[in-house]
């Protein structure tokens, strides 16, 4: 690993189809995936409503500032979804985000290393996928946050191996708080898996930067998409203070392993 955190460096994207992935996995990915770019009659490529998110290792890409953050804390910030080595043994996700109806859509393929009944999916393992899924959705709504409560009912087991689709929606966003829904379903929507609610709290420092002068609310989960009409100049409070933030944790770590290694 570069000693030099600016490196730049090009990660897996782990959203990417793997030959771990079944017949369905890949179908449900092509379908969505098919979503994100629509042809005009002139057979021009524009943007469709449907957007895949990259997904990395790594926790920060997508938080405002998260290019920047991601590469400072490229050897130290996981996500555990995506750090088991084999492919398939554990969580196969794509998460794709629909800008205009405010929801997303996660394609789940649960691996042998979940288990929990015999031959189906451990719960701690769904509420996982469910709170990743919520967490991003949240993270791209209005940028970086953290869990505060997640109330899952789990309604059918979910078979080890199979593939299902993991539906979120925003309720309402107060304050910092964004309250979402969440929808574990078979891929044809006939069976319900598992229901949940959950609420994420944007992060203090990002909460306490992101007002505009005229008290509009300026928080932007991507930059570029749900908050496109903000002004660029609110966009970057939120990000620089973040870069700043995550300076002061790197070079706290750094004097941490200074100090631990005398
Ligand atoms: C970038 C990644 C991309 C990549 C995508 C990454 C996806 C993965 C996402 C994983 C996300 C996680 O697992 S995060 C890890 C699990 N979560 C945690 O560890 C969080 C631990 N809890 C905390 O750190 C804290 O309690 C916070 C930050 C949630 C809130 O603390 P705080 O900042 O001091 O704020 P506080 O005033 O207490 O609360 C703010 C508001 O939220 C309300 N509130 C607080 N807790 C609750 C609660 N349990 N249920 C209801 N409401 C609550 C309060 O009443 C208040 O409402 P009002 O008075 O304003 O109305």
């Amino acid at each position: 690993m570069s000693p030099w955190p600016f490196t730049p460096s090009q990660p897996r994207d782990y959203s990417l189809p793997n030959a771990s992935w079944s017949s369905e996995m890949q179908r449900l990915y092509e379908h969505y995936n098919n979503l994100c770019e629509m042809e005009t009659e002139g057979g021009e490529k524009i943007k469709g409503a449907w957007r895949r998110l990259p997904s990395y290792n790594r926790s920060l890409k997508y938080a405002t500032g998260g290019q920047c953050l991601s590469k400072l804390l490229q050897g130290k910030a996981r996500i555990f979804t995506r750090n088991i080595e084999e492919q398939g043994a554990g969580f196969e996700y794509v998460v794709f985000v629909n800008k205009q109806e405010k929801t997303c859509v996660c394609v789940f393929q649960a691996g042998h290393l979940l288990e929990g009944p015999p031959g189906h999916v451990h719960g701690g393992a769904i509420a996982t996928i469910i709170d990743s899924v919520t967490g991003t959705h949240a993270t791209y709504l209005s940028g970086p946050v953290m869990t505060a409560n997640l109330t899952v009912n789990y309604r059918s087991p979910i078979p080890l191996g199979s593939v299902v689709l993991v539906h979120s929606s925003l309720d309402k966003t107060e304050g910092r708080k964004t309250f979402l829904s969440c929808q574990v379903t078979s891929t044809d929507g006939s069976k319900m898996h598992t229901e949940a609610t959950g609420i994420a709290c944007l992060c203090p420092l990002v909460w306490a930067t992101s007002w505009d002068s005229d008290g509009q609310s300026s928080r932007c989960g991507d930059g570029s998409s749900y908050c496109s009409e903000r002004t660029a100049e609110a966009k970057q409070s939120p990000w620089a203070v973040g870069v700043l933030f995550e300076c002061i944790l790197f070079l706290n770590d750094q004097f941490s392993k200074t100090f631990t290694s005398h």
